[in-house]
């Protein structure tokens, strides 16, 4: 049985994609998983996936992780406090400084609760779509609070180390305004660029490629979770929007004629901003396209990068460049190995059947 820093049992409340995938992890690490929802039916499917039990009485859960929509996270994160004293409660909805205002507004034990959201998913909900591997490397920010121990907040921390994924710690509003930026704002610039295409004659869409197939992926998000999620985060949403207005006009303007003396540079200036701020984006520093890279999870004990370097020189494949995503104080580290495209599949699967955690 593979080791776990929880010792469990773990109760999963909303068995869709987001609990679904969190049970599946966890029972893939040995860890007892008990799971409700108020979808008789969504519970039946995460069961038959293998991703847990069906809640019975009596049950003891040392850790609660809710993962239903946004709208009824703070009424069920409440519920299950009250009916479960000894219990550590988390939530994942994509919103933090509005649940913890509603819990401590309803007088609930704020001092066994503290907030997460994991910055992984996909545009499709409910247990089917969920994967016992989506939270491999994925940063998952913890929503800190001062109600809450440091010890107490420790079985977050271990639920996310466990589950692959790399603990960020930020206040609520601060989280709030991050993901804002992020992933707010992308969902609706995706969907209104996606929107454009109902009209579209089929010719210009038969010309589809890997572009507009990038920037569009979310645009097929479930409009529920959404309408939720960007109520919740309004203010933030709506000034990054209102700043794209700016941008909007700048480069309408530009283009009202493009020959006019000033306009060339102006368009290329605001492409070149583009080009500036995806370089900033974490993995993307310094990528050579001619290499794929394979990322490895490397446990924060002495010997294990240079027992990983071992590994990778006995499979026979070279090592074209190695960069360490590290934070101190962190208990995992990414390895982002980068090898020749053509010997990348071996390579990861050569290392997961030795045991290392392959996050992407
Ligand atoms: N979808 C994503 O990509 C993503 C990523 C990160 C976080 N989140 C957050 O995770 C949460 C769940 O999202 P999801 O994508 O898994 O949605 P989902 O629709 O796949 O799952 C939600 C589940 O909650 C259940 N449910 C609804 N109301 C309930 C209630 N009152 N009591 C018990 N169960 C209830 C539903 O039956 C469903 O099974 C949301 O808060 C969302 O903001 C979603
Ligand atoms: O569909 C995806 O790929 C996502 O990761 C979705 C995504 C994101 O914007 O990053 C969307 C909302 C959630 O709160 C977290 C993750």
């Amino acid at each position: 049985m593979t080791e776990s820093r929880l010792i469990g049992p773990v109760r999963v409340v909303g068995a869709g994609l987001l609990g679904t995938s969190v049970a599946l992890g966890l029972r893939s690490r040995g860890i007892e998983v008990i799971l409700a929802d108020a979808s008789p039916t969504h519970v039946a499917i995460a069961v038959d996936l293998g991703a847990g039990r069906v809640a019975a009485p009596g049950d003891a859960p040392q850790l609660i992780v809710v993962a239903v929509p946004p709208d009824v996270t703070a009424s069920v994160v409440a519920a299950e406090l009250a009916e479960f004293p000894d219990a550590i409660v988390t939530d994942v909805a994509s919103v933090k400084a509005g649940i913890l205002d509603a819990l401590r507004g309803a007088g609930a034990d704020v001092s066994r609760y503290i907030g997460s959201h994991p910055l992984a998913g996909r545009e499709r909900g409910g247990p089917l779509a969920a994967r016992a591997d989506l939270f491999a490397g994925r940063p998952w920010v913890v929503a800190a609070h001062d109600a809450i121990t440091y010890q107490r907040a420790g079985a977050i921390d271990d639920l996310i180390l466990d589950l692959g994924a790399t603990l960020v710690e930020m206040t609520p509003s601060e989280h709030d305004r991050g993901v804002a930026l992020i992933s707010h704002v992308p969902q609706v610039v995706a969907s209104i660029m996606a929107r454009r295409f109902i009209d579209a004659p089929n010719a210009a869409l038969g010309l589809t490629g890997q572009g507009v197939r990038d920037v569009t992926r979310i645009a097929a998000s479930d409009p529920d979770l959404w309408v939720q999620i960007l109520g919740a985060n309004a203010t933030p949403v709506r000034d990054i929007l209102l700043a794209y207005r700016d941008d909007l006009d700048r480069f309408i303007d530009a283009l009202a004629d493009p020959t006019a003396p000033g306009a060339r540079r102006r368009v290329a200036e605001e492409l070149a901003g583009g080009n500036t701020g995806v370089e900033r984006l974490p993995g993307k520093h310094g990528t050579d396209k001619r290499f794929t890279i394979v990322v490895v999870m490397v446990e924060d004990r002495p010997g294990e990068l240079a027992r990983l370097l071992a590994e990778v020189g006995e499979i026979g494949v070279n090592l074209e460049d190695l960069r360490l995503e590290h934070s101190p104080g962190r208990q995992v580290g990414l390895a982002e190995i980068s090898v020749l495209p053509e010997a990348a599949d071996r390579l990861t699967n050569e290392l997961a059947e030795r045991g290392w955690r392959i996050a992407g």
